[in-house]
């Protein structure tokens, strides 16, 4: 497997209080890997950890072959975006603008031709062109998510041939949409992968997961527990030592589905 970032012995402690226990993990190159687990097991401080948003208490984080808390800030940003779970924008900026902050570590004082063109561009692919003069608070939680979606398109956009390596983080991307914007915004983060672009997406639905991951990456309290290769080979065992449910195993067409009981 081409690995893109690599943790080695990562922790984080908090106090006496550990949050992560040491990990030892590979995110494929131009795959989805995809972090499961249920409320509080670590998988937000792993994504931030991992970004180089976050210093761990112990261990390193390689983005290639270089530690990402010796890379300089600005070219970090170019090679890699993050979409928090929660982004509070409460003042009257436009959707563009938002966009535009994406674009910050690209240009010195003012944005060029170029940068207008690829905030156009990200907020096509997102559906959001229309909306691009309104007022940001004003949206919809769904809109705004999705907004804030084009702004990390947007901070690693490119068009060279071949595509530079670039890194995606998303916490929770599809959490408050509707269920064609979810698909919708998969379909757009899988299609990133033929761009040149790593994928790191935490979600909580385990059918939509299999369906649209590469690899499967379960947490739980604060502790790697299993890799799976094959998002179709997740077993009921598995769900259940992870997620406390039962789950059943179902044929959708030939591809796996699980239902849930408690
Ligand atoms: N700064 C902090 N101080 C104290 N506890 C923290 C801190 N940051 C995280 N935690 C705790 O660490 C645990 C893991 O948090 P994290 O946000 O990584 O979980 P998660 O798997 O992303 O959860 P969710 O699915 O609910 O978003 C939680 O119990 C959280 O309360």
């Amino acid at each position: 497997m081409d690995a893109a970032i690599r943790l080695e012995d990562v922790r984080w402690s908090i106090g006496k209080t550990t949050i992560l226990e040491p990990v030892n993990l590979a995110f494929a190159a131009e795959k989805m890997n995809v972090i499961l687990g249920p409320n509080g097991a670590g998988k937000s401080t792993l994504m931030r950890i991992a970004a180089g948003r976050l210093k761990p208490t112990g261990g390193r984080v390689l983005h290639g072959d270089r530690d990402v808390f010796g890379l300089d800030a600005r070219a970090l940003a170019r090679q890699r975006a993050f979409l928090s779970q929660h982004v509070e924008i409460d003042f009257a900026i436009t959707v563009e603008e938002v966009v535009l902050m994406g674009r910050y570590p690209h240009f010195a004082r003012a944005p060029g031709r170029e940068d207008r063109r690829i905030v156009d561009a990200a907020l096509e692919m997102v559906g959001m062109a229309a909306r691009r003069r309104q007022i940001y608070p004003t949206l919809s939680g769904g809109e705004q998510q999705r907004v804030q979606l084009a702004r990390v398109l947007a901070q690693v956009w490119s068009d060279e041939t071949p595509p530079p390596a670039r890194t995606i983080f998303l916490d929770e991307p599809i959490a408050s949409l509707d269920v064609h914007h979810q698909l919708q915004i998969l379909e757009i983060v899988r299609g990133l992968l033929a761009r040149g672009c790593t994928i790191i997406v935490t979600l909580h639905d385990l059918n939509l997961a299999m369906r649209y991951g590469d690899r499967l990456i379960f947490l739980r309290d604060g502790r790697l527990h299993d890799v799976v290769e094959d998002p179709g080979a997740v077993s009921t065992d598995l769900v259940r030592r992870i997620f406390d449910v039962r789950a059943t195993a179902l044929d959708d067409d030939g591809r796996p589905m699980l239902r849930f009981y408690l």
